[in-house]
């Protein structure tokens, strides 16, 4: 990927002002090149992320046979259909997605071809035994590193067996992968989750014309379930700005005394909004407008000012709702009155970084009290000055844009050590934050 780019932030003179809207759903991204690779006819997608980890996604579908072409106007892929997909002639390399290389797994379990696939320093330490555990039921073959780890051979098979699987871990991304090889499986392939996480592989399947029962679970969660195999019809798809991102500005406004900004077409699926019911419990001056369905999601318009906030307990059947947003939450905290407790936070572990370790660490090194307790991180709530230290970010966009954040609200500048790798999920992310008025001198 990039060289390394460092940056020091310091406090933003003025408050942040004016409109502007974050870039494309990196989920919705991911699964829209997949699903529209997937499909017989062509698909246009507007609104399109165009960061390097969905990029990642593009490039492995066309190795594996669709053709996929941009302009100014979107992105435009001719699919191949279930099963149709055609061995690959190298390596896929998924950079620093998770999402790219776990919901392709799926894919690739069920299709009769060998392919490796492998990622950045940062990928190949993350954990892919939770999807090729499971997916070995289906029949296919992972040959991985150091006990589950990238790079991986995969052998898959044309005549899948359909998985029944109750996932151990809150993921979206392993009951995605399980979704997606199902659909080239021979019957009927069941998910359960304890704890229902984001849906947006089930509600694009529905998009493209697959059948996908939902069904609650007593005591909480959700069952899923699909018939294989089936096949998908090419439908347009519009992204919506991703909540995940809008997370950045948002905190930074509300942070900085006098801030009034408005982030337009926010993404509103009610399982990626935990951290606005965060915020607004902690007293945020945030109010939703125009709630709207754009291109079938609900979209709204977020409308921060800067706000005095106070400390919070978050508890732990959030966290899926809200996952990659705890560092930047953890930010809001260490500005906010009184102690605040983060609960159940296990799954950041095994993120881009141990983003629990993380931030934890770009707390501390800039003057924040920060306890962990179990899987629950503690954060003391202002007391003293904050800023002045080094942040270290383990390729790991979200920690370089929550240190970026945090620099702008500080006492004293913040040096970050490397801000290359917020290309992944946010292109422009400092061009975004000074058209706001942040001041940022990169
Ligand atoms: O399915 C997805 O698109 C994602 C699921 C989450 O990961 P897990 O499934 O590991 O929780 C999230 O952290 C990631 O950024 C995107
Ligand atoms: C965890 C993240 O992404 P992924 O798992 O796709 O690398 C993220 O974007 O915060």
């Amino acid at each position: 990927m990039q060289s390394t780019r460092p940056l020091t932030v310091s406090a933003s003179l003025q408050g942040l002002s004016g409109h502007t809207r974050v870039p494309g759903d990196k989920s919705i991204s991911h699964r829209s090149l997949m699903l529209a690779a997937l499909a017989e006819g062509t698909t246009q997608v507007r609104g399109l992320l165009e960061g390097e980890d969905v990029l990642r996604t593009a490039d492995a579908m066309r190795a594996l046979g669709a053709r996929i072409t941009s302009d100014e106007k979107g992105w435009t892929i001719e699919g191949k259909g279930v099963g149709q997909l055609s061995e690959p002639a190298d390596v896929l390399d998924m950079g620093n997605s998770g999402t790219a290389a776990r919901l392709l797994s799926g894919i690739l379990a069920s299709h009769p071809f060998t392919s490796i696939m492998t990622g950045d320093a940062s990928l190949r330490s993350r954990p892919m035994r939770r999807v090729t555990d499971p997916l070995s039921g289906t029949g296919a073959q992972f040959l991985t590193r150091d006990g589950g780890r990238l790079p991986m051979a995969i052998k898959g098979t044309g005549t899948a067996t359909p998985l029944s699987y109750r996932l151990p871990v809150a993921s979206a991304q392993v009951k995605s992968a399980i979704l997606l090889a199902g659909l080239n499986a021979q019957g009927r392939t069941v998910v359960e989750e304890p704890v229902a996480t984001r849906d947006h592989t089930e509600n694009m399947l529905r998009h493209f014309g697959v059948t996908v029962d939902v069904s609650p679970l007593e005591g909480g969660g959700r069952r899923i379930e699909l018939t294989g195999p089936t096949r998908l019809s090419a439908r347009d798809v519009i992204v919506p700005g991703d909540p995940s991102s809008a997370a950045f500005p948002l905190v930074a406004a509300l942070l900085i005394p006098g801030s009034d900004i408005v982030i337009e077409g926010v993404g509103l699926n009610p399982l990626r909004t935990g951290l606005f019911t965060t915020l607004l419990e902690m007293g945020a001056d945030l109010t939703i407008e125009n709630e709207r369905i754009e291109g079938g999601e609900k979209v709204g318009d977020l409308h921060a000012r800067g706000s005095h906030l106070k400390g919070v307990d978050v508890p732990a059947d959030r966290a899926p709702s809200m996952i990659d947003e705890y560092p930047v939450l953890a930010v809001a905290c260490a500005y906010a009155e009184g102690p605040s407790r983060l609960r159940g936070l296990e799954e950041l572990r095994v993120k881009e970084s141990d983003r629990l370790a993380a931030t934890v660490a770009l707390l501390e090194a800039n003057g924040a009290r920060v306890d962990v307790e179990g899987d629950d991180v503690i954060v003391a709530g202002r007391s003293g000055t904050l800023g002045g230290g080094i942040v270290r970010t383990h390729m790991d966009h979200r920690l370089a844009m929550s240190a970026v954040v945090l620099g702008l609200a500080a006492d004293r500048a913040v040096q970050i050590d490397d801000t290359a790798f917020i290309e992944t999920s946010f292109p422009g992310f400092v061009d975004l934050m000074n058209a706001l008025g942040a001041g940022i001198e990169a």
